[in-house]
C-alpha cells in the first residue's frame, strides 16, 4: 500500500493545539486501517513570518503541491489585527495558499450532533435534523479583486468585487452535483438587487441549473439568508454563495452546530485540497489548552472522504465524535449548564476520548 503524504500547516494560536489532535486521530486511523501516512510540517501565518519574514514561504507551497492532502489549523495574531498599517499579515499566507493551489470550492457542512441540541443558543425544535452543505467560492470575489489599496493621501481605500462567468460556473456545478446526491435543493445566495457581480452570479447559476433538472434552484438575498438561517435552518439543503458572503454566513451557521469549534471544512482544488476547521486562531483562548478540537478532527473525516478514498474510516471518525458526545463529554464551548466536572474536558482530553472510542469501536467490529 502506498504511503499518503499529509502536509500539516499548524499555523497560529489554537491552530497547533487542534491540528495536533487531528493528526493523532489520523494516526489512529492509520493503525486501524493499515494505511500508512507520512506527515510533514510546514510554516504558515504569523509563525512563518517570524521564522522567514513571509506568511507563506515557497518551501511550504512546494510541500503542499506534492501532498495527497493538507491539514491546516488557523492563522492570525492580535499584533496584526490591532495594526491596520502592517504590510505583511498572516491571513495573506492563507489567501495565497488558496489562490496558488486554486482551491476554489470551500465546502462547509453544517450538521448538528443530536447530543448538542441543547448547547446551541437556538431552540432545539428549530435545530433538530438540520443538514446544510455550504459551497463557498474561495479564490475570487472581493478577497482577490484589484485594485485593492489605500489612496496616496491615505484618506480613502478601495477593494474590488469581481467575478467571471467561469469562476461562478465551476463552483455552481460542484454545488448542483452535491445537491443531486442529497435533498435536491440549491439555494444561491447573492445581493443581486444591488451588485452587478451578483446579477452575473444569478445568471450563470440559473444557466448551470438547466443541466440538473432534478434539483430545485432558489435565489435568496444575503441579508434575508442571514435571517432565514436562524429562523428556519431546515429549509436549506445546499447553499451556494460567493467568497465573503460564505465566510460570514458560515460563522453564523456555526451556532446551529453549537460552536465554532464544531465546524469542519474542505477547500478543494483540482490537484490537492486543504482541510481546516472554519474557526480562526482564537487568541482569547490560545495557550489555555481548552479549545475544542472536534472541528479539526471532523476535518480529518472530510479528508478521508474527499481526498484519501477512505469513506468507511471517515464514518468511523464521525461515529467516534458522536459517541464521545453521547457519553456526555464536552469542551467548555459546548458545555451545558450543570455539566459535572468529570465530563468537562480540555483539548487533549477530548482528543484522547475520540481516539479511545475509535480503537474500542474497531475492536467491537473485529470481534463480531
Ligand atoms: N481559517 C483561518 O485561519 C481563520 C479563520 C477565522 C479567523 N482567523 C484569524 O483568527 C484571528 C481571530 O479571529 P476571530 O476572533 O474573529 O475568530 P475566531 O474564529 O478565532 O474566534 C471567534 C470566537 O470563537 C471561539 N472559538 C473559535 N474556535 C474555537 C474552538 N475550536 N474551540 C472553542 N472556541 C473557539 C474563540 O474563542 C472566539 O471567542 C484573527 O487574526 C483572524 O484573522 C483565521
Ligand atoms: C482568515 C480569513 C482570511 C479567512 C477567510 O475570510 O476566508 C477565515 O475567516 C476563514 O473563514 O477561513
Ligand atoms: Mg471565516
Amino acid at each position: 500500500m502506498t504511503h499518503k503524504k499529509i502536509v500539516v500547516l499548524a499555523g497560529d494560536g489554537i491552530g497547533p493545539e487542534v491540528t495536533k489532535c487531528a493528526r493523532e486521530v489520523l494516526e489512529v486511523i492509520g493503525t486501524i486501517s493499515g494505511q500508512k501516512f507520512e506527515f510533514e510540517d510546514a510554516l504558515i501565518g504569523h509563525s512563518a513570518i517570524e521564522a522567514t519574514g513571509e506568511p507563506l514561504p515557497q518551501a511550504t507551497l512546494d510541500k503542499c503541491q506534492q501532498a495527497d492532502a493538507i491539514l491546516l489549523g488557523a492563522v492570525g495574531h492580535p499584533m496584526y489585527d490591532n495594526n491596520p498599517g502592517a504590510k505583511v499579515r498572516p491571513e495573506q499566507g492563507l489567501l495565497k495558499l488558496r489562490k496558488s493551489l486554486e482551491l476554489f470550492a470551500n465546502i462547509r457542512p453544517i450538521k448538528l450532533f443530536d447530543e448538542l441540541l441543547h448547547s446551541s443558543s437556538i431552540k432545539p425544535e428549530i435545530l433538530q435534523g438540520v443538514d446544510i452543505l455550504f459551497f463557498r467560492e474561495l479564490t475570487s470575489g472581493i478577497y482577490f479583486g484589484t485594485p485593492r489599496e489605500r489612496s496616496a493621501d491615505g484618506n480613502s481605500a478601495i477593494d474590488t468585487l469581481a467575478y467571471t462567468k467561469e469562476e461562478v460556473r465551476r463552483i455552481a456545478k460542484k454545488a448542483f452535483k452535491a445537491a443531486s446526491q442529497r435533498n435536491k435543493k440549491v439555494c444561491s445566495v447573492d445581493k443581486a438587487n444591488v451588485l452587478e457581480t451578483s446579477r452575473l452570479w444569478r445568471e450563470v447559476v440559473t444557466e448551470v441549473a438547466k443541466d440538473y433538472p432534478e434539483v430545485t434552484l432558489t435565489h435568496m438575498f444575503v441579508d434575508n439568508a442571514s435571517m432565514q438561517l436562524i429562523r428556519d435552518p431546515r429549509q436549506f439543503d445546499v447553499v451556494l454563495t460567493g467568497n465573503m458572503f460564505g465566510d460570514i454566513l458560515t460563522d453564523e451557521a456555526s451556532q446551529i452546530a453549537g460552536s465554532m469549534g464544531m465546524l469542519a471544512s474542505a477547500s478543494m482544488g483540482e490537484q490537492t485540497s486543504v482541510y481546516e476547521p472554519i474557526h480562526g486562531s482564537a487568541p482569547d483562548i490560545a495557550g489555555k489548552g481548552i479549545a475544542n478540537p472536534l472541528a479539526a478532527i471532523l476535518s480529518v473525516a472530510l479528508m478521508l472522504d474527499l481526498s484519501l478514498g477512505m469513506p468507511n474510516e471517515a464514518r468511523q471518525v464521525e461515529q467516534a465524535v458522536a459517541d464521545v458526545l453521547s457519553q456526555g463529554y464536552r469542551t467548555v464551548d459546548i458545555a451545558e449548564e450543570g455539566l459535572t466536572p468529570e465530563k468537562q474536558l480540555n483539548t487533549e482530553q477530548m482528543s484522547e476520548k475520540v481516539k479511545e472510542v475509535l480503537l474500542k469501536n474497531k475492536s467491537v467490529v473485529n470481534s463480531q
